[in-house]
């Protein structure tokens, strides 16, 4: 089964919700395919097989609270470097860089710990979806500001009719388009 059939495959098994969390929003449930064997054999696959191919120069991965950590663990220990997370605020014990940021349906504040990062290493940054780009747009900020290098960001499912890629300074990867 080549790439882009193991991606069909994922795209039939994951949830589509519509009015989820709010009224006009489609929710796209990356947690429905999860209970599928092959599709997280397919997920695996797929990702890796996509980051050796762009095969970028990184250090570590870091992954974004919750959905993001799905992958973060994965990445990493299949790639031979490090991982580290990016938390909503209050979770995180010891210093901390934060930034403020909306999503498609509401707002939060990200946090990073200074010590994650050592200065300049690379990084990737993983999230299982990116909409507005308000989160990645965070996500970003907080690792230049503890000292990496953004080296990539990648995505499982992009939003693209929402052109949250726009707002981002940074070479954006995604598997899935909508
Ligand atoms: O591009 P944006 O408009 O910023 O939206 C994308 C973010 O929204 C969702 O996370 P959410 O904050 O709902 O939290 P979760 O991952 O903990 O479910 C999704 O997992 C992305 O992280
Ligand atoms: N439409 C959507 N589905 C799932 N997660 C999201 N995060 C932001 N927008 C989303
Ligand atoms: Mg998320």
């Amino acid at each position: 089964m080549n790439s882009e059939q193991k991606l069909e495959y994922i795209n039939k098994h994951i949830g589509v919700y519509p009015d989820f969390p709010k009224k006009g929003i489609l929710f796209r449930d990356i947690f429905g395919a999860l209970t599928d064997a092959t599709a997280c054999q397919y997920l695996k696959d797929v990702l890796l097989e996509h980051v050796r191919k762009t095969n970028p120069d990184i250090d570590l991965i870091v992954g974004l609270e919750s959905r993001g950590f799905l992958f973060n663990l994965m990445l990493a220990a299949e790639l031979g470097v490090g991982c580290a997370p990016i938390r909503k605020k209050g979770k995180l014990p010891g210093e901390c860089v934060s930034v403020e940021y909306t999503l498609e349906y509401g707002s939060d504040i990200f946090e990073m710990q200074k010590t994650a990062i050592k200065p300049g290493q690379k990084v990737l940054i993983i999230d299982d979806l990116l909409a507005t780009g308000g989160s990645l747009s965070a996500a970003i900020e907080l690792v230049r500001k503890a000292g990496g290098e953004v080296v990539q960001c990648l995505v499982v499912m992009e939003l693209a009719f929402l052109d949250g890629r726009k707002k981002l300074d940074a070479d954006i990867h995604s598997l899935l388009k909508y």
